[in-house]
């Protein structure tokens, strides 16, 4: 494995060429998500923002996606790439340059995601790369705001980012990274809607570090997360005996994002606030009586107990929505899917392991639970469905 790690991924690459009680449905069939339903969250989107809320906005981007899936089934046998004209000095031969960089994708996924990878094995080949080419795209954009780099980041750069982006889904690659990504996108019916909303979310971030409201904060975790559920689906795949909607399978996949954001923003509360970053809804703070003070303060309370279990609650919620999906994607890509999941939702158990103190603790999940998990995951995955079929 060559050493990658974060700086190098980076470096710079020589330029070549609302508030509702229960689920509300749609004329569609398709049934939305409840984000603002636990019952403890006093707040209201709706109220928050009258004309239209943050949940709204994210739908719009969803249903488009589900279009595109039904009538871009898959954009087979282009080629996305002048391998000529696009890739320059990697010394590699021309033969295998589209292998070698996906494989380069393959190693950051190794590096940065060990569990994610071990189950993309599972995948048909195609699929595997196209999903760490993602990944890497995903990892760097990430990069740019939380790298090492991060503090020379400027709003210009992000700027330069996006242009990059949009030059490689029209096939001009900067690097082999891009190269591999341009590739996929050629290939599987993905949109570049998700990859700018998180250029936008790196944006947001930048900028902000206190939300008002759950509203705010659930379109800052589209941004960063919900988006990489959108961008997977089309990758991943669609089971060919799923009878469920397409809406309904991006709406868990978006799920399952935001489950994994609000679960990293509850490990992390103690180093944000070091970074003077408090990614919690300021106003169900105050309803529990607390503010920011109490979070740089770092002591747990009763009142902070009490507020973290009504965290702790929603980011549950958003992962059951998510696990109702996973049985509709491709057999093969279900896997990875359930390892992660079952993964992140046990931080939350170890939140309250820690008995609640994510100041000072660092809430995680031991080897063992961890290689326990792979063995469950494949039987959600795998196993169960086989059995269902059988009777
Ligand atoms: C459920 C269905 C139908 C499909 C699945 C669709 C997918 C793959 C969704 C995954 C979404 C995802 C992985 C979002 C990223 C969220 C996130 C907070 C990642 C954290 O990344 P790191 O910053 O590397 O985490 P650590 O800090 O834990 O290392």
């Amino acid at each position: 494995m060559s050493g990658v790690n974060a700086n190098s991924l980076l470096s710079p690459m020589p330029r070549i060429s609302s508030s509702s009680s229960s689920s509300s449905s749609r004329s569609n069939g398709c049934k939305r998500l409840s984000l603002f339903s636990c019952g403890v969250l006093a707040s209201s989107a709706a109220v928050a923002n009258p004309s239209r809320s943050s949940e709204e906005r994210v739908y719009e981007v969803v249903l488009k996606q589900a279009a595109l899936v039904r009538e871009l089934p898959k954009r087979d046998g282009e080629t996305a790439l002048d391998w000529n004209k696009t890739i320059q000095n990697e010394g590699i031969s021309d033969g295998n340059l589209l292998d070698e960089a996906y494989s380069r994708c393959g190693e950051v996924c190794a590096e940065y995601a060990k569990t994610f990878y071990l189950g993309t094995q599972l995948m048909t080949p195609e699929r595997r790369r196209a999903v760490w080419a993602i990944y890497v795209w995903c990892r760097r954009t990430d990069e740019l705001v939380d790298g090492p780099n991060a503090s020379h980041i400027t709003p210009k750069a992000l700027e330069r980012w996006e242009k990059r982006l949009t030059d490689l889904f029209e096939g001009r690659a900067y690097d082999m990274y891009d190269a591999a990504l341009s590739d996929t996108v050629s290939k599987y019916p993905v949109d570049i809607q998700p990859f700018k909303d998180m250029i936008e979310g790196m944006r947001l971030d930048l900028r902000k570090s206190r939300y008002e409201n759950f509203d705010e904060l659930y379109l800052y975790c589209y941004y960063v997360a919900g988006t990489v559920g959108l961008m997977s689906v089309p990758v991943m795949g669609l089971a060919p005996e799923s009878k469920a909607s397409v809406e309904s399978v991006y709406n868990a996949a978006l799920a399952l994002g935001l489950a994994n954001q609000l679960t990293n923003i509850l490990r992390d509360v103690g180093e944000d606030a070091r970074r003077g970053k408090v990614y919690l809804p300021q106003d169900e703070l105050a309803q529990a009586g607390l503010c920011d003070d109490d979070i740089f303060r770092g002591k747990v309370t009763e009142k902070w107990r009490s507020f973290m279990k009504g965290q702790i609650k929603r980011a549950r919620m958003f992962f059951d929505e998510a696990e109702k999906g996973i049985g509709e994607l491709n057999e093969a890509s279900r896997w990875p899917v359930w390892a992660s999941l079952m993964l992140y939702k046990q931080i939350l158990d170890s939140i309250e392991a820690n008995d609640y103190d994510n100041f000072t603790k660092r809430a995680y999940v031991g080897k063992a639970k961890k290689l326990l998990s792979l063995p469950i995951a494949f039987g959600k995955a795998v196993v169960a469905p086989q059995i269902s079929k059988m009777w």
